[in-house]
């Protein structure tokens, strides 16, 4: 299947590097991706402690300069703990301005003022009003995601974000990381699709085979249409190498059979910790296990995707 070039925006690393460790290895990842058909890539990093994240930033900011990177997705920490997935539970915290402004300094000392795209965050933190001002402030779009909070919270908050930023904020890989939808409690999901159906929010899905059954991903796009969906790979440290022992953030991660998980003592049923596809096998699956209209999916993994970054 030929495909345009593809927006990949929440991507954690590929060939055995996580983005943000180092700046040769961060490179070798996004040349990977960039070879697998992604024309612009955000790099995503998970939570950490402020000084670990200073650091990361400082490291990719220059390749965003250099535009091998179209930007920098902060996953976190600002994440509820119910809903870590594989974020490590101890650096997990209520957001902290300081480290927004201290991020966003390292990136204008590297050249790239503008290098922080989007920022995922719980909105039942104390806090987060003021962490969304403070994003807009600085033209980063909020993302909630990682989230135990009810619909009300969410659809609120999503109501909240469109109106301080002025443009459609994003939900976190859809699904993942939230309580599963409940007919009684319909939770983060229930929010985010009534938003997305009516425009007001883009919802990120990890469309890899292991994060979401094929008829859930067909039920999204048939419910709020591919404008209001970006594809996005979650890829972490193992695209592109084989199963074993690999990391993501501070935690340790197994990939036995492609699906990566927490280290768990062998018994299986660690967090699934990102996948390992890029944004081109999630869009192969999408059309041909899915059995979604290839063009469908391409709005998902291009246009729409692009247009976050445009506005
Ligand atoms: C980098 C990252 O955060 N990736 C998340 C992971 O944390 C979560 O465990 C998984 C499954 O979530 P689920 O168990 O809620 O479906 O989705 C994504 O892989």
């Amino acid at each position: 299947m030929a495909t345009p070039p593809l927006v990949d925006l929440h991507c954690h690393g590929a060939l055995g590097h996580e983005f943000g460790r180092d700046t040769d290895g961060s490179s070798r990842a996004a040349a990977h991706h960039r070879a697998g058909g992604v024309g612009t890539l955000v790099a995503s990093l998970v939570s950490g402690r402020p000084d670990t994240l200073i650091g990361q930033v400082a490291t990719l900011a220059p390749l965003v300069a250099s535009g091998e990177l179209a930007g920098i997705h902060l996953e976190g920490p600002f994440l509820s703990e119910e809903r870590r997935g594989a974020h490590d539970p101890s650096v997990l915290t209520d957001p902290d301005l300081a480290l927004v402004e201290s991020l966003v300094a390292t990136c204008a000392e590297a050249g790239a003022p503008n290098a922080l795209v989007q920022w995922t965050f719980a909105p039942e933190r104390t806090g987060s009003g003021e962490l969304v001002a403070a994003l807009a402030r600085h033209g980063i779009l909020p993302a909630v995601g990682h989230t135990d909070a009810s619909a009300e919270v969410v659809t609120s908050m999503l109501a909240s974000i469109a109106d301080t930023c002025g443009r459609p904020p994003l939900v976190t890989h859809l699904f993942n990381g939230m309580p599963p939808f409940h007919h009684r409690a319909g939770g983060p999901v229930a929010a985010a699709l009534a938003a997305a159906g009516r425009g007001e929010c883009v919802v990120e899905l990890i469309a890899d085979g292991v994060h979401l059954s094929a008829d859930v991903v067909r039920m999204v796009f048939e419910t709020v249409g591919p404008q209001h969906i970006a594809l996005v790979s979650d890829a972490m440290a193992a695209t592109g190498l084989g199963d074993g022992a690999y990391t993501i953030g501070t935690l340790e991660v197994e990939v036995a059979d492609g699906v990566a998980r927490l280290a768990d003592g062998g018994s299986g049923r660690g967090s699934i910790a990102g996948s390992t596809s890029t944004l081109a096998d999630c869009v192969r699956w999408a059309v041909e296990v899915a059995g979604l209209p290839e063009a469908d999916v391409l709005t998902a993994a291009t246009t729409t995707p692009a247009s976050i970054l445009a506005s």
